[in-house]
């Protein structure tokens, strides 16, 4: 989708010689990705970190150079997806199942930049079920409890089987319809055993960057 690469391409400008890039995962980080690899054929130096095992093949695809996790401290900018992004910047991510590295990733990062089509923007989250990371051992009462807490998870599946994400873990979509406290949700999400991670990103982005029908691509005023 153009919104999608319009985004995806401004974001890549702030690349330059050096700097080790955390790539996103999803359709929009694609674009993105592409990018760089174009960047990279055309003798840019830099080294990634992927954030899912479809990104880390489609970078080595294109001839990014790859770095392992244990060989750094930071990581100097990320560009990842969103499925909602609210006005104070506050994400609900994990539509494409790879939160948990993409939080992980993000939390290393001197920048994280978003990148997303103009449908994303939400005045508040929580239209899009929220992904919640779920160990496979007793999950079903994680899910009991998630339901709890006022949520309605459904087990994301892959054809007639649970869905596992990169990390050997389900992930339970939690139905809410809206979230007035994210602060809060995450909290209480990350309390209950066997959540390993939530799809609430709460203050991590630096950035966010909304691409247009109209052919335009421009920063989200905060
Ligand atoms: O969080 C993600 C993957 O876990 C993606 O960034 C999110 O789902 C958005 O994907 P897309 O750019 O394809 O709409």
């Amino acid at each position: 989708m153009e919104s999608k690469k319009l985004a995806a391409e401004k974001a890549t400008e702030s690349i330059a010689d050096g700097m080790i890039i955390g790539l996103g995962t999803g359709s929009t980080a694609y674009y993105a990705i592409q990018k760089i690899g174009q960047r990279v054929q055309e003798g840019l130096a830099i080294q990634a970190i992927a954030t899912s095992k479809q990104s880390e093949e489609l970078a080595v695809s294109l001839g990014i150079p790859l770095i392992a996790a244990s060989d750094i401290d930071y990581i100097d900018i990320t560009i990842d997806g969103a499925d909602e992004v609210d006005s104070r910047w506050n994400l609900i991510k994990g539509g494409g199942g790879a939160l948990l590295r993409e939080k992980i990733v993000a939390s290393a990062s001197k920048q994280l930049i978003i990148v997303v089509d103009e449908s994303k923007v939400v005045a508040e989250l929580g239209r899009f079920p929220l992904p919640v990371e779920i160990i496979t051992f007793g999950f079903e009462i994680t899910m009991r409890k998630l339901e709890k807490l006022g949520c309605q998870p459904i087990l994301r599946q892959a054809g007639v089987k649970p869905y596992v994400t990169d990390n050997g873990n389900y992930i339970a979509d939690c139905h809410i319809g809206s979230i007035p406290n994210a602060e809060e949700l995450h909290s209480a999400l990350q309390l209950i055993p066997g959540v390993v991670d939530n799809g609430l990103f709460i203050g991590m982005a630096s950035q966010v960057i909304v691409g247009y029908m109209n052919g335009t691509a421009k920063q989200l005023e905060k």
